[in-house]
């Protein structure tokens, strides 16, 4: 079995929480691989078989438009019922981007796993040992 952690970041905040979730997978014992959307083609999600995907909230409580939406649009309609983790860091207000991307996912009939994982700005260290848990919790699922 193998689990790609997928993600789009500006500033590194998303970042952080890709690594812990790699960390807590890698822990667990399962193979898994840490990319940015840059190194990804929608097409190569097909080689494993739980997605983590993050990207932060943009624009007014959006999905990155200009990189990451575009990809995104792609991957999603090839998930089939591959559990799928997301995941993603936010600036203000109370994360209703997370709200927005978890309803697309429900509406669409896709494997979420647990809520999605949302947190401001740079995660504490607290925060990062939840993400890494759930990566744990991910992989063993
Ligand atoms: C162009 C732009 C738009 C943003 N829009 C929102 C927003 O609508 N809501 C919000 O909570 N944060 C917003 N933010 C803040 C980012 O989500 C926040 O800084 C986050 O930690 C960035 O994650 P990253 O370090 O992975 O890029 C925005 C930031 C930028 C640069």
């Amino acid at each position: 079995m193998a689990i790609l952690v997928v993600y789009w970041t500006g500033t590194g905040n998303t970042e952080i929480m890709a690594e812990k979730l790699h960390e807590g997978i890698l822990e667990a014992g399962v193979e898994a691989d840490l990319k940015q959307i840059d190194d990804c083609l929608p097409d190569d999600v097909l080689n494993y078989d739980k997605v983590a995907i993050g990207c932060p909230s943009m624009g007014i409580e959006e999905l990155e438009p200009e990189e990451f939406l575009p990809w995104y649009d792609d991957v999603e309609p090839i998930l089939g019922d591959k559990p799928l983790l997301i995941f993603g860091s936010y600036g203000w207000g109370e994360g209703e981007w997370m709200d927005y991307w978890q309803d697309r996912v429900k509406g669409l009939g896709l494997n979420l796993f647990e809520e999605g994982i949302k947190i401001n700005s740079t995660p504490s260290t607290k925060e990062q040992q939840m993400i890494k848990e759930m990566g744990m919790r991910f992989a063993l699922k």
